[in-house]
């Protein structure tokens, strides 16, 4: 079955009838240089897919799960066990959720965002150092999702960093590889925790997912996001709808907001929540569990007055792990996937389009 969201690679847009916007070093440079009246260029215009302008719920916001990340680690077996229910229904049912409790304190998640904006205002000459198209560079600066193979473009610049098994996060500005090394150490702590109670939630020894994406060399990806002010940010995304390639997403932002997820037939506007982590659950996760877990489908919508800053930190298998759903999930059931090496699919997704879940749907078995 293909996901419920079906997306259809966008139209071209036909030329020269509208304004493309000029080759400019990042998306900040060009969004200071055109300033907030001026009209989007034509090739930015992502919302031309009117599935894309699908209702937007508010009232399902409410409904969000929060978890009590502390009461996962509990000694009281009640309490540990209502805390895992609730974690794999959050899982089963959104694919998204908020953790509170958590033990990132406000302090270094405040001071990652600020070391992670100084680095986008570093110049662009000294930003263009990191520029590679190589979805197989462990670190690389950009903007939108893959210029090369997109018709259009998304508001947004990025920095990416593998960091875990190596860490490659850039030396400047003076104390961001610090400050993200601590986050970092956390993060991964925070999504093993994850795993265990996913584990016990499907009826699964407490290191069953862990060992499915193997211990020691599993993949963390630093993803830093920059979304300028937009001059027509109804017209244009930050980021197209997506789930993400790897397992669990730890995300965190400047306190804007824009981040929508899908639910139940509609986009829910995600409000930051302050001193909350969000948690999305993506493709490695949905695969491993034969489907009972949901890759979350969001995206992000832009203003035309603030910068948004977020940091996403993704957790996945190691690259060299051949994912696939796990026997005692699938059982007697049916075989709902494939599997696939991991660092094939990772440099896949990210060689080509983000759309969807497109990537994962290529390894659905039809019925
Ligand atoms: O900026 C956000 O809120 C989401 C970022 C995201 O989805 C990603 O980087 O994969
Ligand atoms: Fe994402």
């Amino acid at each position: 079955m293909a996901s419920a969201y079906a997306i259809s690679v966008p139209p071209q847009i036909a030329e020269p009838t509208n304004i493309h916007a000029p080759k400019a070093p990042s998306i900040k440079a060009f969004a200071e240089a055109i300033g907030q009246a001026a009209a989007l260029p034509s090739n930015y215009n992502s919302l031309v897919d009117p599935r894309d302008k699908d209702e937007v719920d508010d009232s399902l916001a409410a409904l969000i799960p929060v978890i009590d990340f502390s009461l996962l680690t509990s000694k009281d077996p009640e309490i540990h066990a209502k805390a895992v229910h609730d974690l794999g229904k959050a899982c089963t049912e959104w694919g998204f959720f908020l953790i509170v409790n958590h033990g990132m304190s406000d302090n270094l998640m405040k001071d990652v965002i600020e070391a992670t904006r100084n680095f986008f205002e570093l110049p662009d000459e000294e930003k263009q150092e990191f520029s590679d198209t190589s979805a197989a560079s462990p670190l690389r600066y950009g903007s939108s999702f893959n210029v090369q193979a997109e018709s259009v473009h998304f508001w947004r610049d990025y920095l990416k960093a593998f960091t875990h098994p190596q860490f490659s996060i850039p030396n400047k500005p003076a104390g961001f590889r610090d400050v993200a090394a601590e986050y970092c150490h956390k993060g991964r702590e925070i999504t093993k925790e994850l795993y265990r109670g996913m584990s016990e939630s499907l009826g699964l020894e407490a290191n069953a997912i862990a060992d499915a994406f193997g211990f020691d060399t599993d993949f963390q990806f630093y993803i830093a996001n920059l979304y300028p002010p937009c001059p027509q940010p109804e017209l244009a995304l930050g980021q197209p709808p997506h789930s993400d390639n790897t397992a669990i997403t730890l995300l965190i932002e400047n306190g804007i907001g824009g981040l929508q997820v899908y639910q139940r037939g509609k986009w829910v506007k995600v409000k930051p929540i302050p001193g909350s982590i969000m948690v999305n659950i993506g493709d490695q996760l949905e695969l491993v569990t034969n489907g009972k877990y949901n890759g979350v489908l969001h995206r992000v919508t832009l203003n035309n007055n603030v910068t948004r800053v977020s940091l996403a930190l993704a957790h996945g298998p190691s690259f060299d792990k051949f994912v696939c759903p796990i026997p005692e999930i699938v059982k007697d059931g049916k075989l709902e996937f494939k599997g696939m090496n991991y660092g094939e699919y990772f440099y896949n997704q990210q060689s080509t389009q983000l759309v969807g879940k497109s990537r994962l749907d290529l390894l659905r078995i039809s019925s």
